[in-house]
């Protein structure tokens, strides 16, 4: 996935807001990036225009080697259902499915039937996952960490391009964070699944393998793995900076 020179741009006159301001970077393939930086810096904004869920005002995304920012609603809709899966802070179960159909809602929804070779990728997810067990229950008789395993099984099944989770520990505690913290390096290392994962947490961050960082719409600072003490001390100061 890449962005170039993406910018978006809210009102205009004295309330306009540039909140990506020309951002260019290269999300590459198997990598796990963390996205971070103060409240109101444009990450949530990086994350919708780059899955195609809102519109840059100028500049270009290519995604799955598709030139998003070209495609009519449609196309996009159809390239959004098949390469990007999304992990939500507030895991987004339908809560009247089984975990089982929940993982399965996205291939329902873009008409897709669930081949042989998809079914045995959707049984080892589940497995590896620790789902098994709890495969026919709905999200309200799962635990929280159950339920975000859930909707990471959901973003994994189909393979795509990239996934984009947006805080997706941020309801969790901290041994199920750990837990799904994990499974999302190892959905990276392992599987070659690329992730962007949006989080304030220096924590969450320390799991990924680049650490980008946006300030007032600008991409400030792409570094590669760090720990928690040397992201918190680098958010400091840009806090700073920016006060
Ligand atoms: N629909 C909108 N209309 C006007 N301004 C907006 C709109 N959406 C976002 N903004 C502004 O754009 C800037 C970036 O917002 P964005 O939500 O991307 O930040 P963020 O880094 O995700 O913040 P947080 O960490 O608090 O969720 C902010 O100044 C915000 O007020």
């Amino acid at each position: 996935m890449s962005l170039r020179r993406v910018s978006r741009i809210y009102g205009e006159g004295v309330g306009r807001v540039a909140a990506l301001d020309e951002v260019t970077v290269d999300i590459h393939r198997g990598g796990f990036t963390a996205i971070m930086g103060p409240s109101g810096s444009g990450k949530s904004t990086l994350m919708n225009v780059a899955a195609g869920l809102d519109d840059a005002t100028s500049g270009e995304v290519t995604l799955a080697g598709a030139p998003m920012t070209h495609l009519d609603d449609d196309a996009r809709t159809t390239l959004r259902r098949n390469e990007i899966g999304f992990v939500f802070q507030a895991f987004n179960l339908v809560p009247t499915l089984s975990a089982r159909e929940n993982i399965l809602l996205p291939f329902e929804l873009a008409g897709r039937r669930v081949d042989a070779e998809q079914q045995q990728w959707i049984d080892h997810l589940v497995h590896t996952l620790g789902l098994r067990e709890r495969i026919e229950h709905r999200p309200s008789e799962l635990s929280g960490g159950q339920q975000q395993r859930v909707a990471i099984a959901r973003a994994l099944a189909s393979r795509p391009a990239v996934i984009f989770a947006d805080e997706p520990t941020g309801n969790l505690d901290s041994r199920s964070s750990r837990e799904v913290l994990t499974l999302l390096r190892t959905a990276a290392r392992e599987y070659g699944q690329t992730i962007a994962m949006v989080s304030h947490d220096p924590v969450a961050a320390s799991y990924a393998d680049r650490i980008l960082v946006i300030a007032d719409g600008r991409l400030v600072g792409d570094h590669g793995s760090l720990t928690p003490q040397e992201i918190s001390d680098l958010l400091i100061g840009f806090e700073v900076g920016a006060a």
